[in-house]
């Protein structure tokens, strides 16, 4: 589903510019849980904004379903973004002022939803991701693991095409971070939903299927976990 062939992304222009992503050639077929592992400025959230449809200013290819989206105007990719990715963040980017079903909720209303029909996906979703009793609560009063479900369910409403995950664990305690890639697990597996994710725990890419290494914005390994 996803084939990006040589990108090359620079920060800045001219003489200052700086050379982020070196020639990277990923691909990324529909169904597969991904990691993706580097230091600390070795280009990571570069190449997942570039995934997620973030952003379109980089130089190479990157086919989507085979459609050459590296042509496409900046509206077309907010559109693209909008219909086929979740996002989940290291830092859960819930609304304080907010109920937990509002906030799951409001990528359905954006996208012009019903009511009825929102109040209904988002039990659902909530149910998925563990919280079946949690909808009329607000994100501050609970847990780190439990907002970071809401920020799942959140990030499904939608029914995306694939989900990036930027350290969903890195703000959770080792039990907790289980719970969570036990979920992304089940989602993967039992709703095929293609996750992209990125962590600096090696505890954490191993529950993955695979584990893509970067170092100074090259692609240093590609291997399945257990090969
Ligand atoms: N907007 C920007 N302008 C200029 N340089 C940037 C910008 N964003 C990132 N960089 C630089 O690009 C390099 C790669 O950054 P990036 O954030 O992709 O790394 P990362 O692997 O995600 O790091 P971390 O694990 O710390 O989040 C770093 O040297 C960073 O300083």
């Amino acid at each position: 589903m996803i084939d990006i062939k040589k990108a090359n992304k620079f920060y800045g222009q001219g003489e200052a510019a700086f050379h982020v992503l070196h020639d990277i050639d990923l691909s990324i077929a529909e169904g597969e849980f991904v990691s993706i592992m580097g230091q600390s400025g070795s280009g990571k959230s570069t190449l997942i904004n570039i995934i997620g449809f973030l952003d379109d200013e980089f130089k190479g290819e990157y086919f989507y379903y085979k459609h050459p989206i590296h042509k496409y105007t900046r509206a077309q990719f907010s559109k693209l973004r909008n219909q086929n990715v979740g996002f989940v963040f290291q830092n859960f980017k819930l609304i304080n002022t907010l109920t937990v079903a509002d906030n799951v909720g409001l990528p359905l209303l954006y996208a012009g939803e019903k009511r009825q029909a929102i109040k209904k996906r988002v039990k659902d979703v909530l149910e998925a991701v563990g919280l079946p009793d949690a909808s009329e609560k607000k994100p501050q009063n609970l847990s780190g693991g439990q907002q970071q479900r809401v920020s799942i369910a959140r990030a499904i409403v939608t029914n995306p095409k694939f989900l990036i995950a930027d350290e969903p664990t890195g703000a959770l305690d080792s039990q907790t971070s289980r719970e969570i890639m036990a979920l992304f697990k089940k989602l993967n597996q039992k709703n095929r939903t293609t996750i992209i994710m990125v962590t600096h725990d090696e505890k954490v890419a191993l529950q993955s299927e695979r584990i893509v290494r970067i170092l100074d914005g090259r692609i240093l390994s590609d291997k399945k976990v257990g090969a």
